[in-house]
């Protein structure tokens, strides 16, 4: 579904990305893993379009969305959870949530009601705090506020950065189980995460990068290629 060939992309005169290519198939999770630096975060936004390409191809069944803005690729069905998940601080609990209804064009009112029921049946820590402000809640409610806010839309494509950064193990252990949950809908997930163990266990295959290149392709377990992956972010 998801295919990037030879991407180049530069901050200023830097070379960030350096000819990325990788695909994530549909209902596939793909880790993306390496150490700091290395241009997980701008593979990802150079997807959801935050980031424009210099040279390269982004596809998405099919279509060219290299280049597009963030709101025309989230209208193909992608969607970013970036790694400062973005709560406006000001705003409860539901207005934060309402901010992603600008994903779900076409949904009548009654449609975004109940598919708000639905996320807040999903996320009972939510519902009960809806009329709270944002900056009340922990950095774990936060980061699930911030995945709830773009499942909101349905999206095919999940981009999701380093979601457990910071957070007690308990909460790790809730968004593990909520990753879980979106892959068995079929939803699929580009997972950037520095806890490659627990990542692998979820993940179908992965990717490892090195100074803006892709080096490593492989199965999640497969010991031979998680071995290579270890090497590989470890060296
Ligand atoms: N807005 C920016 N302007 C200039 N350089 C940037 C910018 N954002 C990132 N960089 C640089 O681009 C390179 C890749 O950064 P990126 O954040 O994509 O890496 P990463 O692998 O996601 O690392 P991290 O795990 O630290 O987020 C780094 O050298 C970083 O310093």
């Amino acid at each position: 579904m998801l295919r990037l060939d030879d991407v180049h992309v530069y901050y200023g005169l830097g070379h960030v990305l350096q000819g990325v290519s990788m695909e994530v198939r549909p209902g596939e999770v793909v880790g993306l893993f390496g150490r700091n630096g290395v241009g997980k975060t701008t593979t990802i936004k150079t997807i959801a379009g935050w980031v424009a390409p210099r040279q390269g191809s982004i596809e998405l069944d099919g279509a060219a969305i290299g280049g597009l803005t963030p709101d025309q690729v989230s209208r193909h069905g992608v969607a970013l959870v970036p790694e400062d998940r973005r709560i406006f601080p000001a705003l409860s609990t539901e207005e934060n949530l309402e901010m992603g209804w600008s994903l779900c064009r076409g949904m009548t009112k009654a449609q975004r009601k109940a598919k708000l029921e639905e996320v807040y049946e999903r996320f009972p820590r939510l519902a009960q705090r809806r009329r709270q402000p944002g900056t009340t809640l922990s950095g774990g409610e936060q980061q699930m506020l911030a995945i709830a806010r773009v499942l909101l839309s349905d999206p095919d494509l999940l981009l999701i950065d380093e979601p457990t950064e910071g957070l007690a193990p308990i909460i790790v252990d809730d968004l593990f189980r909520l990753m879980g949950e979106i892959k068995q809908r079929g939803q699929s997930i580009l997972l950037v995460e520095q806890n490659v163990p627990r990542a692998l266990k979820l993940c179908d295959r992965f990717y490892a990068m090195e100074r803006g290149q892709v080096v490593l392709e492989g199965r999640a377990g497969d010991a031979g290629d998680e071995e290579r992956l270890m090497e590989a972010i470890t060296m």
